[in-house]
C-alpha cells in the first residue's frame, strides 16, 4: 500500500508522547490527519501509524534526527512531579527544554507548543479565577514547579516572528482521565490503605480538574492558531474544564464511583499542613538510614486544602477554546476506565 505523503504543516512530533497526556494527544492528532512522530525516553507508545524515536530530550543529536522534516512540535515531557530528584528536574525541564528549542530552530521547526502548568503561579495560598496576568510564583510549592516556571519562560522568550519560530504555552491544571498514572491511582492507593477518611479544612475549597481530552483540544487549537499575525504568539494560556469544583466533592465522586467510601471527618488545614511538613522534614533527615515517602506531602495538603482555580477566558477569546467534555462526563469515563481499581479487585 502506498503511504500518503502529508504536507509539512501536518507533520508533527510529540516529545513525551508515551506519557499520559502525550499519548492522548498523539491519538487525537492521528484522528485529525497529522503524521506523528513520538520522541520519548520510555518506549511504551505502541500506537499504530506513529514513528517512534526513543531518546532523552537532553541529547541534541537524537532530537535533531527525530525532528527532521517536522514543522510542529509539542513538548509535553517532564519527570513525574512526585519525584524528589532535583537535579533530574533541572536537567530535563530546564537544560533539556533549552536543547529542544535549539534543535527546533536548527532543523527549521516553525511552531512549538509547550505543556506548562497553571501551578507556575501557585504559592500554596488561595487563587480564585486566576488569569494569566498573575505573576510567576516567587515561592513555588515544589522543585518541579520551580523548573516548570523556568521552562515556560525559556519557551515563551524563544518566540521570534522574524525568524519564523512561533511558540505558545498551555497551562493545564489537575489533568485526569483514562490511563492517568497519578491522580486516581494515588487516591485509590490512599483509600486502600484506609487513609482517605479525612477532609482537610472545611471542604469548600474550589479547584480545577481538567479532563484530558479538553487539555488535548487546547493544545491542538493553540497549534493550529499559531501564526505570525495571531495574538497567541509567545503567550501562556490556561486550559481548564471551566467548572471549578470542590476538591473534596471531586475526590468523593471518584471514590464512590470506584466503590470506596468518601472521606467524612474534618481536620483543620493548619494542623495537617504542620504534620505534613514535619513528616517531610523527618523523611529528609532520615533518608541516609531509612527511605519512606509520606502520602500527605506539604504540596498535596496545600493542593487539597486551598482554592486554586483559573480563568480560561483568554483561551476562549484568542483561540475559540471551549471544553468539549463536561466534568460529569469526564469523571464517568475515567471511573469506567479503571475496572482494576474498583474496590474488591
Ligand atoms: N498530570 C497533570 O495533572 C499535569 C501535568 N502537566 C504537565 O503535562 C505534561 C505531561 O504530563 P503527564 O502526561 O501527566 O506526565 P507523564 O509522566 O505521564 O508523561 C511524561 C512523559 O515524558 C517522558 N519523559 C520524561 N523525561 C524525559 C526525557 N528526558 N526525554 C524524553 N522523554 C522524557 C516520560 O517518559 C513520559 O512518557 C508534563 O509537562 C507535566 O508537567 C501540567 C499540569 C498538570
Ligand atoms: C492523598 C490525597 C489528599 C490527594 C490525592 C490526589 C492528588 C494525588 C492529586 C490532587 C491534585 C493533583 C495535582 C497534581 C498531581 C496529583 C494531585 C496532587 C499536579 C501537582 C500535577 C502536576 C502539575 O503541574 C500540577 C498538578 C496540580 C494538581
Amino acid at each position: 500500500m502506498a503511504t500518503r505523503v502529508r504536507p509539512r504543516n501536518k507533520r508533527c512530533a510529540v516529545i513525551g508522547g508515551s506519557g499520559f497526556l502525550g499519548r492522548h494527544l498523539v491519538e487525537k492528532l492521528l484522528d485529525r490527519g497529522y503524521s506523528v512522530s513520538v520522541f520519548d525516553i520510555c518506549p511504551s507508545c505502541e500506537v499504530p501509524g506513529v514513528t517512534f524515536h526513543r531518546g532523552d530530550l537532553c541529547d541534541k543529536q537524537a532530537l535533531l534526527s527525530a525532528l527532521k522534516d517536522v514543522s510542529l512540535v509539542f513538548h509535553c515531557a517532564s519527570p513525574a512531579p512526585g519525584s524528589d530528584n532535583r537535579s533530574l528536574f533541572e536537567r530535563v525541564n530546564i537544560q533539556g527544554t533549552r536543547t529542544v528549542i535549539e534543535a527546533c530552530i536548527e532543523v527549521g521547526v516553525q511552531r512549538l507548543v509547550l505543556t506548562s502548568s497553571a501551578s507556575v503561579v501557585f504559592e500554596g495560598t488561595d487563587i480564585k479565577n486566576g488569569s494569566e496576568d498573575l505573576p510567576y510564583a516567587k515561592k513555588p510549592i515544589d522543585y518541579y514547579t520551580k523548573t516548570k516556571i523556568e521552562q515556560e519562560k525559556l519557551v515563551l522568550n524563544a518566540c521570534d516572528k522574524e525568524k519564523g519560530f512561533l511558540t505558545v504555552a498551555i497551562r493545564p491544571h489537575g489533568i485526569f482521565g483514562p490511563r492517568d498514572p497519578q491522580l486516581v491511582p494515588i487516591l485509590v492507593d490512599t483509600a486502600r490503605r484506609g487513609k482517605m477518611k479525612f477532609i482537610i479544612g472545611d471542604g469548600t475549597n474550589l479547584v480545577d480538574f481538567t479532563f484530558v481530552e479538553n487539555v488535548v483540544h487546547g493544545h491542538i487549537l493553540a497549534a493550529e492558531r499559531l501564526r505570525p499575525d495571531s495574538p497567541i504568539c509567545g503567550k501562556p494560556y490556561h486550559i481548564t474544564n471551566d467548572e471549578p469544583v470542590r476538591f473534596w466533592d471531586f475526590m468523593s465522586e471518584v471514590l464512590v464511583g470506584l466503590g470506596y467510601d468518601p472521606p467524612r471527618y474534618h481536620l483543620p488545614y493548619i494542623l495537617v499542613y504542620g504534620l505534613a511538613l514535619l513528616l517531610w522534614l523527618l523523611a529528609v533527615i532520615l533518608r541516609p538510614l531509612v527511605s519512606f515517602k509520606p502520602t500527605f506531602t506539604p504540596m498535596r495538603v496545600a493542593l487539597a486544602g486551598t482554592h486554586h482555580y483559573y480563568s480560561c477566558e483568554r483561551a476562549k477569546q484568542d483561540m475559540g477554546y471551549k471544553p468539549l467534555v463536561s466534568l460529569k462526563e469526564g469523571i464517568a469515563c475515567t471511573v469506567q476506565s479503571y475496572p482494576h481499581l474498583q474496590k474488591g479487585d
